[in-house]
């Protein structure tokens, strides 16, 4: 009898190639399915400009793919929700929180530290520290095959600090989906353990690379 025959994809879940725009780049890169890839830099490095040029949220030049699929060929809001991009400050434009959550599982709140009353309250009220947990939520509902976080925990205190990665992390491992997560907190790098590289003055280089050197 033959042997059985998969399809193997080679593709990597998100790819960039000279990626590039005022301040960053050119950027290569491949995320896996599964696969956390950590972000670290100085202040004014380029690392929000690096996400939300993959967000497609700036100009930018060069390419990206999304396994497999070239950006140019996926309709802009599709590819938003495909790639989410979170920063530390999101924005609301509706008047309750029920409002943002289409796709939200309420188990999701409730391991973000909410009972699902949550929905009924008014986005007004939040704290910023609310704000940045639904977010995430809000962000998840979308269904993304690409988090990309940006300093998505700095208004957090510890507890729900490691809600925040507990969700994202089991959401990536389920889902097989991929992350890039930008942060200062070098405990917090440590904790989520990925594969880490450094941002300066728009380039990103691999600490373990230069060590060798
Ligand atoms: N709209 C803009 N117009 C001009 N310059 C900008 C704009 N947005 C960002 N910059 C500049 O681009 C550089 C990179 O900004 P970016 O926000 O990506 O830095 P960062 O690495 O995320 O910094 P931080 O760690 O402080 O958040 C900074 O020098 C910033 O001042």
């Amino acid at each position: 009898m033959d042997a059985p025959t998969y399809a193997v994809t080679a593709d990597p879940l998100l790819k960039l190639t000279g990626l590039q725009s005022d301040h960053v780049g050119p950027v290569d890169l491949e995320l896996a399915p599964g696969a956390l890839l950590l972000i670290a830099g100085p202040s004014g490095a380029g690392k929000s400009l690096l996400l939300r040029a993959i967000a497609d949220l700036d100009p930018h030049r060069g390419q990206v793919w999304l396994a497999g699929q070239p950006r140019a060929t996926i309709p802009p809001a599709l590819w938003r929700r495909q790639v989410g991009y979170l920063p530390a400050d999101p924005v609301w434009w509706a008047d309750t929180v029920d409002e943002h959550l289409t796709g939200v599982q309420d188990d999701w709140l409730q391991q973000l530290g909410f009972t699902p009353e949550v929905r009924q309250w008014e986005v007004e009220r939040l704290s910023s520290g609310e704000r940045q947990r639904l977010a995430l939520a809000r962000m998840l509902g979308n269904g993304p095959r690409v988090l990309l976080l940006d300093e998505a925990t700095a208004n957090l205190d510890p507890e729900n600090t490691l809600r925040m990665e507990a969700l994202v992390m089991g959401y990536v491992r389920e889902r097989e989906a991929g992350a890039i997560w930008v942060s200062h907190d070098h405990e917090q790098r440590d904790r989520l353990g990925g594969r880490l590289l450094m941002m300066d003055q728009g380039r990103l280089a691999d600490p373990a690379m230069a060590s060798r050197s």
